[in-house]
């Protein structure tokens, strides 16, 4: 007998990114083969035109396991039953912006959307924020949404997978080994420039990555703006921002959260505590997932050059809580 169809709801969907993330949704890659989805798609009044002419394309692809398509303005809507809700709706950054600028104008929008989640999604949805600044706004919403209850407060999340992935990258050009042959790679902290992607536990084949690199000018000079920058690199390149990777790497984070994952992923997760993070930041943490679950990876000796990346982008997370928590009182 074929599964119960999947609510999946997703915001900016007349976006760029929309427009790579809904056909891969519903060609069955981010919940499973044999998993029918239902799309419940949220954009602006002025977007909803072009939402139609998304849902055309989608229904001109003939998926077999799209079980149903509704376009709506109203977040109530778009979030009602909701099994897995993907937060990308957001103003997008442009030359010379930092993700930082977009704080107060996307406060206003994370607000209402994480009280229309608690109160019409199912209990236990699954919440992926992409919109920049994402780990922000994942704690806005995560914050809005605990006043109203009934949801998971650990399952509000911000995106810090394609920082992960571009590491991967960088590694394997780095050391001419396969990328699917590298193995425990974190990404700590914010989606920003001050992420620190610390290959200090990675592997290859048995191998340990920061041995066979053994560069750390590289790593310091290179690898880590290189990652951190990659976005404005995009930007610079395309004259808009990433899109096909950010919907990949949503569904890499989605994927492996319902499915399992067959390694360490990066999850920007609300703290628990560990690593001496405070409770509720959500910050990027090694995470394996399990029958559903995230759990975040314990004991990973923090040496004195980590801790102190993991400072700095702490220190910018906590700058950001502050500007916003006069949205939350
Ligand atoms: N976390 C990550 O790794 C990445 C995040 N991003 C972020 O993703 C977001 C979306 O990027 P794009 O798709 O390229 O932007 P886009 O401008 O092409 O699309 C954004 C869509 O969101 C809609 N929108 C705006 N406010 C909304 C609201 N309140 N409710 C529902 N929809 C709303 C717009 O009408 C538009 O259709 C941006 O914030 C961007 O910075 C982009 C790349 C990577
Ligand atoms: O830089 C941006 O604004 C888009 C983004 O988050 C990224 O590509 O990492």
């Amino acid at each position: 007998m074929s599964k119960a169809p999947m609510r999946v709801a997703v915001t900016g969907a007349a976006g760029q990114i929309g427009y790579s993330l809904l056909f891969r949704i519903a060609s069955g890659e981010m919940l499973g083969k044999d998993q029918p989805v239902i799309l419940q798609l949220l954009d602006l009044p002025q977007a909803q035109k072009a939402v139609k002419g998304v849902m055309m394309e989608l229904e001109d692809c003939a998926f077999p396991l799209l079980a149903g398509m509704i376009a709506t303005d109203d977040p109530n809507v778009a979030f009602k039953d909701a099994d897995v809700c993907l937060l990308v709706g957001a103003r997008p950054r442009g030359p010379g912006m930092e993700r930082a600028d977009l704080l107060t104008a996307n406060g206003a929008i994370f607000t209402v959307q994480g009280k229309a989640i608690a109160e019409n999604a199912k209990e236990d949805v699954r919440v992926l924020v992409v919109g920049n600044p994402c780990n922000t706004n994942a704690y806005i919403a995560r914050a809005a949404a605990i006043k109203v209850g009934r949801t998971n407060p650990a399952n509000y999340h911000g995106m810090l997978r394609l920082d992960h992935n571009r590491a991967l990258s960088q590694l394997a050009a780095k050391s001419g080994r396969a990328v699917s042959s590298l193995k425990k790679m974190v990404v700590w902290g914010n989606h920003s420039p001050s992420m620190y992607a610390d290959y200090r536990f990675c592997e290859s084949n048995g191998d340990s990555v920061k041995a066979l690199i053994n560069d750390h000018a590289w790593n310091n000079d290179v690898f880590l703006p290189t990652v951190g920058k990659r976005g404005a690199a995009i930007i610079e390149a395309r004259g808009l921002s990433s899109a096909a990777s950010a919907a990949n790497a949503a569904i890499d984070h989605v994927r492996d959260w319902v499915l399992g994952s067959s390694d360490w992923v990066t999850m920007g997760v609300p703290s628990d505590g560990s690593y001496g993070i405070p409770e509720g930041v959500v910050f990027g943490f090694p995470c394996e997932c399990k029958d559903g679950q995230y759990k975040i990876i314990q004991g990973l000796e923090i040496d004195a050059y980590s801790q102190g990346k993991i400072d700095l982008t702490l220190k910018e997370l906590e700058d950001e809580r502050a500007a916003v928590a006069d949205m939350l009182k």
